[in-house]
């Protein structure tokens, strides 16, 4: 990684704001770098190339068919490796050696990511805690608090110690107690809310289904957790997870998104659904349809709260949580995880959430230093050269490139392939299927390049990236972080260019201080133009540049909460209470309609 970050230091790309040394193009220079490889790939747009991915991480015809059981949710047979709930005890489904191979891999297999050099280091991250009484946190994967199964799960997964965020959210939930809590990009989140709901679960069992709904015509799925995730990949990554630290156990996890056949994901609902994997879309689809009740849920989870509750989805997640049969906020647990927490979304969130206690794993909205940052000034006319620049510098590994439109992704995906790289594309008008095929031939190497949009920005967990690129920077700089956050993941480390020019100066300001704070390099010219566009200010989405966009820590304890919170505690320093987000106003846009699709605001996402 280091080599990589010092070919990408040593090459002639970043010219400065002024251009005085005049950008060259490398097809003008002769540039001696690496041939583009051309290894037959012709992945594109149009890609047909990979068998298809995985989706479901073992193949369910081979799933079998011992091992059946019901749970008192009047779920339907239940496959190999599922256990049952009777009499009031969980009675685990015993081993099966081949679905350990499916779902745990093996550590050689290159789509297991294994826990990088710097995985120690997240015990020196700063963690504060604060709410009332906030319970001790665990240091090791032990049984218990955890469930004996889970633990069992943790280990075949390789797991050796708990991530900070799973230290704390395991007591927290255990204690009844609600989380808003947010860690750097790639630091376990995932397990952070499946490990103490699941080992509650465990320990627990279902709650038994209303009386009326065993012999009814039609089936209803009445899960105990909901996870609500915003994009189908994320959606289903969760849920690959899911199946791992679930194998064996009562618990059956069930996922469903939009832009899917919503018949075949109503028959595996058949088949039973105690943990509900969902975009918010496809529920709110399957609930007007009387295929799931939220009457017996326990645990609601949701996993990049922010992008949940900003302006695109909260009609549907207000939907979802206050319009159906959930349970009130103080009848069910509510947790909440991110990288990122502007404050005016911390202020939303309250309507969702009971007592809760705040973590936070270095400060809020922060990039993890396992990622080495470089910002390149970069005019558009340049970037496609600029691209080859890099892409002939580096070496082995994935490289995601994020630009801002979808026609942008279709584009430079046709160039980059007619440059004879492995590119592939991933963005919202593609078909649910090219884009299950464009991030499976992604994972496998098949293509090395993927141009993606923001679709692809948060919560993707794909071993082997070793570059991120911002093509086109994002206009919010919380963006940048969940992007740059797909390589650099469990303690690995990566590296993140960024093309910046004076376009981009709606979060110049916002990108001093991530890379400040990340110990990195910053750019002569960017701080030129940080000083430049000082006292300009803007609104939310549309540009402000003056202030971070996350809030630096639990907005209640800037003084403007109402909520009590007592003491905090604190595993490093206090973190100064700069930047907020500006308690930016909602206004009408709360009210309108989540019916229609997956869509928001913001073209890119889909
Ligand atoms: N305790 C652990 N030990 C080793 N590896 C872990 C542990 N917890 C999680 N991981 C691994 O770390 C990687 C990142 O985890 P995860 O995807 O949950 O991160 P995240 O914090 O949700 O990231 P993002 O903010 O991008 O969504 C995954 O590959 C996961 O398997």
């Amino acid at each position: 990684m280091a080599e990589l970050s010092n070919q990408v230091e040593k090459l002639d790309i970043n010219v400065g704001s002024d251009r005085k040394g005049g950008y060259v193009p490398p097809h003008l220079r002769n540039s001696g770098g690496r041939r583009p490889r051309n290894d037959g790939f012709e992945a594109g747009r149009g890609d047909r190339s990979g068998s298809r991915g995985s989706f479901f991480g073992f193949d369910r015809r081979s799933e079998g068919r011992g091992g059946f059981g019901r749970n008192s949710g009047g779920s339907g047979f239940r496959p190999a490796g599922t256990g049952k709930w009777v009499d009031g005890k969980h009675v685990p489904a015993a081993r099966n050696e081949k679905m350990e191979v499916q779902l745990f891999g093996v550590a050689e297999d290159p789509n297991f990511q294994s826990s990088g050099i710097n995985f120690d280091n997240y015990d020196d991250i700063p963690v504060e805690a604060s709410g009332e009484e906030v319970p001790e946190p665990i240091t090791e994967f032990t049984s218990p608090p955890l469930d004996e199964l889970l633990l069992e799960n943790i280990k075949l997964a390789r797991f050796t110690k708990p991530t900070p965020v799973q230290k704390y959210s395991v007591p927290i939930v255990a204690k009844g107690r609600d989380l808003m809590a947010c860690a750097q990009t790639g630091s376990g989140k995932t397990g952070g809310f499946l490990f103490p709901v699941l080992s509650e679960s465990f320990s627990t069992g279902p709650s038994p289904a209303p009386e009326g709904a065993k012999g009814s015509y039609m089936r209803k799925a009445f899960p105990t957790a909901v996870v609500l995730a915003p994009t189908r990949e994320l959606a289903t990554q969760i849920f690959d997870e899911a199946k791992k630290f679930t194998y064996r156990s009562w618990v059956r996890p069930t996922v469903v998104y939009g832009g899917a056949d919503v018949g075949s994901q109503m028959r595996e609902l058949d088949r039973g659904c105690d943990l509900l994997v969902a975009t918010p879309g496809r529920l709110n689809d399957l609930l007007e349809r009387g295929k799931i009740s939220l009457a017996k849920v326990k645990y609601l989870v949701l996993d990049e709260a922010d992008r949940m509750l900003d302006m695109g989805f909260e009609p549907q997640i207000r939907h979802i949580v206050e319009g159906c049969d959930m349970p009130g906020v103080e009848n069910r647990q509510t947790l909440m995880f991110s990288a990122t927490f502007p404050v005016d979304i911390q202020h939303l969130a309250r309507d969702f959430l009971s007592d809760y206690i705040f973590l936070s794993v270095g400060r809020v909205g922060s990039t993890s230093e396992n990622i080495t940052q470089r910002i390149l000034y970069v005019e558009d006319e340049d970037k496609k050269s600029a691209l080859l620049d890099l892409l002939s510098a580096s070496n082995d590994g994935l490289t995601l490139i994020f630009v801002e439109t979808k026609r942008m992704a279709d584009q430079l995906t046709d160039f980059l392939i007619m440059q004879n790289f492995a590119a592939t594309a991933i963005h919202g008008d593609r078909t649910q299927g090219e884009r299950e095929r464009a991030l499976a031939a992604f994972r496998s190497g098949r293509a090395n390049l993927l141009v993606a949009t923001a679709v692809a920005a948060r919560g993707l967990d794909i071993p082997n990236v070793t570059h991120v690129i911002n093509y086109d920077l994002p206009s919010d700089v919380d963006d940048y972080v969940h992007r740059i956050g797909r390589t650099g993941r469990a303690g690995n480390t990566g590296v993140s260019t960024a093309f910046f020019n004076r376009g981009n100066k709606n979060i110049v300001k916002g990108l001093v201080e991530i890379l400040t704070e990340a110990n990195q390099d910053v750019p002569a010219f960017l701080n030129d133009i940080s000083r430049e566009s000082s006292g300009i200010r803007g609104g939310r989405g549309g540009g402000f540049f003056n202030s971070r966009a996350s809030g630096s820590r639990d907005y209640r304890k800037q003084g403007n909460g109402n909520g009590s919170w007592g003491a905090s505690r604190s595993g490093g320093s206090n973190w100064g209470s700069s930047g907020s987000r500006g308690g930016g106003s909602w206004g009408s846009s709360r009210s309108s309609g989540w019916g229609a699709s997956e869509s928001s605001g913001n073209s890119s996402w889909w």
